[in-house]
């Protein structure tokens, strides 16, 4: 091994039955970025950084199981990257007794927003937490007051409710009801008519939310006089597909009128101004162009419109590693000055390691996925998209920028029964 290497840990998600495999993307865009960073001189100062890549499965123990071979074999590693929830909860827990920073690129749940329990970790992938106050704004736009929540149980979804019922007490929000199922939504859904909900957020993987929609239908809790809050990041026609195979008794256009209208939210993680040029030298577009070249290389048939799980999350792994090589920048010029270099790091010398915590913590710049910077937790700060269902085709209505409590708002916005509907039923006096 050449001495001016330095060397990270990658831990992605390839294959596996459950969770998230999108180090199928994530690896690919991960491998640009390496390319690119080395291939600058101004970068690292002649050195060298390489990526030793291990497969996880989304699994945790196999994760852990990946993390110990990386870490008890050499060479020695500055940092790890990682992608899955619960990898990344798994993965961070541990790696602060080596003094090792962890770079997630690919989780969302709002459980890993913990400076106690994940001293070293940052995060390129929102916390799915980011969603909240986009909701909130959107209730006051349109003046929602009187709400109510259905959820799936799961742990992201459990933590993401307990912080949007934070921020509607702070909205002097009125929740009138949360309703939870683990798979079967029915008496949930049923729950939500009694209680006559009409404006109600939406928490659950996509599987369950084709289970949701068509109890929707069923109860018709649809149409005029409800306004519903989905998740942003299903498939655009995640309502019409796998409707036999998951055993789903509605038709697909029963669907379609159960979903017209609804909303979504979900954190932008591609740099929405296209032609905007980014640290890389690239536009957001010009990484799409060079990511689909590899995926091609790699066998994907993206001209078939056939995209690797993690695609919408390889922004993120692209600007991950471009985090990493500039707070390592940062790092090596200030060791330069006590005539050190990264290459006096060990898994116990933790002055070195705040060296690079406060180089990541500090790290700010325009990436693919847009401006990257963390909060004090480590989480990204994010933008995240509003859309809505109209004539079975997703419309962007706006952009949402909680940092700067900042609406982008197109006015594009239409409702079934031709205005927006109330939180609920209106008494109208006979004169
Ligand atoms: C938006 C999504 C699909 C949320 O889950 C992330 C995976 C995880 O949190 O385990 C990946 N990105």
């Amino acid at each position: 091994r050449r001495d001016n290497d330095l060397h990270i840990g990658g831990i992605f998600p390839m294959e596996g039955e459950g969770g998230w495999q999108g180090g199928q993307a994530c690896m690919p865009a991960a491998e640009l970025a390496l390319a690119d960073v080395n291939a600058r001189s101004d970068l690292l100062s002649g050195f060298k950084l390489l990526l030793h890549s291990n497969d996880s499965k989304c699994e945790p123990g196999l994760g852990a199981s990946v993390m110990y071979n990386l870490l008890y074999n050499p060479p020695q590693k500055l940092l790890l990257l990682a992608g899955c929830s619960t990898v990344c909860t798994t993965v961070a827990e541990a790696a602060k007794m080596w003094n090792l920073m962890v770079l997630c690129y690919g989780a969302s749940s709002p459980a890993l927003s913990d400076r106690a329990r994940f001293p070293t970790l940052f995060r390129t992938h929102p916390s799915a937490t980011v969603h909240n106050p986009t909701r909130i704004k959107l209730m006051q736009k349109f003046g929602w007051s009187r709400i109510a929540i259905l959820q799936q149980a799961e742990e992201v979804f459990i933590s993401t409710v307990e912080d949007l019922e934070a921020h509607c007490k702070k909205a002097s929000i009125e929740i009138v009801t949360r309703q939870s199922f683990l798979s079967d939504p029915a008496d949930a859904v049923r729950n939500l008519r009694r209680q006559d909900a009409r404006v109600i957020v939406g928490l659950f993987y996509v599987v369950a939310a084709r289970r949701v929609l068509c109890e929707v239908y069923k109860h018709r809790l649809y149409g005029k006089s409800h306004v519903w809050f989905f998740i942003g990041w299903y498939e655009d026609n995640w309502f019409e597909t796998n409707l036999e195979r998951e055993g789903i008794d509605c038709t697909v256009e029963q669907m379609r009128e159960a979903a017209e209208g609804h909303l979504t939210t979900e954190a932008l993680m591609w740099n929405q101004n296209a032609n905007q040029t980014t640290i890389s030298g690239m536009t957001s577009e010009d990484f799409r162009s060079r990511l689909n070249e590899a995926l091609r290389e790699a066998g994907y048939d993206i001209d078939g419109e056939r995209y690797p799980e993690g695609y919408q999350e390889a922004p993120l792994a692209y600007d991950a590693v471009w985090a990493v090589a500039l707070a390592f920048n940062k790092t090596m010029e200030k060791l330069e000055k006590s005539g050190l270099s990264l290459k006096n790091f060990t898994y116990t010398n933790k002055k070195i390691a705040d060296d690079i915590y406060e180089a990541i913590n500090s790290t700010s710049f325009l990436g693919v996925s847009g401006l990257v910077a963390f909060s004090s937790q480590g989480d990204r700060i994010a933008l995240t998209q509003i859309e809505q269902l109209t004539d079975n085709h997703y419309v962007k209505l706006g952009y949402y920028d909680t940092q700067a409590d900042n609406l982008t708002w197109l006015d594009r916005e239409r409702w079934v029964g031709g205005k927006v509907p109330p939180d609920r039923t209106v008494v109208v006096n006979e004169l």
